[in-house]
């Protein structure tokens, strides 16, 4: 594990521990996987223009986000059933987040008790809301994780069902025995594409902002934000901050890769609120060039379950370490001492 230098090192080695249609359930993107390539491509279009001599030294990594203090501009994004990766599941992946001071974002479909998961860290947590067509399923499940003391929800809005996985269809994609949603009513979770397709309210609209804050006094972002229009409407609804998403390229293929339409949902939010990034961040000049085109902190994903297969709760610490110090390797090397020194200036389209 310790020679894995690079985030693709770390899924190099994980995909040698994971059965094939795992691998393909946390790999696979939406359709022809369009979006989840680009998701990764558009990082390397982008050039960065260092400054010299600037005087700035160690640059300092630490931020905060709705108020919470955050070693790194970096969070872990809500990723479904940390236990197919490894038994010790989301209780893994927070102690070794929060052993770094980072953010753990849950998901609704989390195989580990949000109790403890809160047990292991001290680092923020966020729930994850996937809102069902029962609304009381959601509201007992955002209780359960406010009284654990949870920090704010994250509301997914690009999932009225889940995307048309074609791996997960070809593989007839189950859950491994022994795995299942923790913070869930016992049920029939085996296929995530048929629950995803049955259970998910497909009929959402603005005004869930509203009753989720009626349920509950944590901040809700909203996830899966790709246009200014939406983000202008989201922080119109009363949320507390966006997250530019696609999925991780899960849901419809075609849409843009995140880095694209960064600017116009920072634009649209102008300072209401935190903009979040996710997909195909995986090194450090990824981060900075988010932070550079405006966003106040990325979210991981994939890297982060790799890191699980390949070492429990000491994978996800080695995955975290690789980023961070890569960030400051391109932090320092780029002359700019802080997250907020990071601005538009810092790069350039390829020529
Ligand atoms: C295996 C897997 C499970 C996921 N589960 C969820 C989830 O439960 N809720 C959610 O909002 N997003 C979920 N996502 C999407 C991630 O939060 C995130 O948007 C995406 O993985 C980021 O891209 P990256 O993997 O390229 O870093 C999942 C992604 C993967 C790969
Ligand atoms: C029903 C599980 C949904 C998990 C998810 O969001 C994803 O796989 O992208």
């Amino acid at each position: 594990m310790n020679h894995a230098l690079t985030l693709d090192d770390v899924a190099g080695l994980a995909r040698a521990r994971l059965s094939p249609p795992v691998w393909d359930f946390v790999a696979g993107g939406a359709g022809d996987e369009r979006t989840l390539a680009a998701n990764r491509d558009v990082f390397d279009r982008v050039w960065l223009r260092p400054r010299v001599l600037t005087g700035a030294g160690r640059p300092g990594l630490g931020t905060r986000v709705l108020e919470a203090d955050w070693a790194a501009p970096i969070g872990v994004a809500p990723l479904a059933y940390h236990t197919m990766a490894h038994p010790e599941g989301e209780a893994a992946t927070a102690r070794a987040a929060g052993e770094r001071g980072l953010p753990l974002v849950v998901s609704t479909f989390a195989g580990t008790a949000f109790e403890q998961i809160a047990a292991v860290t001290a680092a923020p947590l966020w729930l994850q809301v996937y809102c069902f067509r029962d609304r009381a399923t959601t509201r007992a499940v955002v209780e359960r994780a406010e009284r654990a003391g949870f920090a704010a929800l994250v509301l997914t809005a690009d999932t009225p069902h889940l995307g048309r996985r074609l791996r997960d269809v070809r593989n007839g994609f189950v859950l491994p025995p022994g795995v299942a949603p923790a913070n869930l009513a016992p049920g029939d979770y085996a296929s995530p594409a048929a629950h995803g397709r049955d259970e998910l309210d497909p009929d959402l609209d603005w005004s869930v902002i509203g009753w989720l804050r009626s349920i509950t006094a944590l901040p809700v972002l909203v996830k899966g934000v790709l246009t200014g229009e939406d983000a202008r409407l989201a922080v119109q609804a009363g949320a507390a901050g966006v997250i530019v998403s696609n999925h991780g390229g899960r849901q419809l293929d075609g849409v843009p890769p995140t880095l694209r339409v960064l600017p116009e949902v920072v634009q649209a939010v102008a300072g209401r609120g935190p903009v979040l990034l996710d997909g195909g961040v995986r090194r450090g000049t990824d981060v900075l060039v988010a932070l550079a085109l405006g966003a106040d902190a990325v979210l991981l994903g994939r890297p982060v379950l790799h890191g699980l297969a390949i070492g429990g709760a000491a994978g996800v610490g080695r995955v975290l370490d690789i980023l961070v110090e890569e960030l400051t390797d391109a932090m320092t090397l780029t002359g700019t001492g802080s997250v907020k020194d990071a601005g538009p200036a810092l790069v350039r389209e390829q020529w």
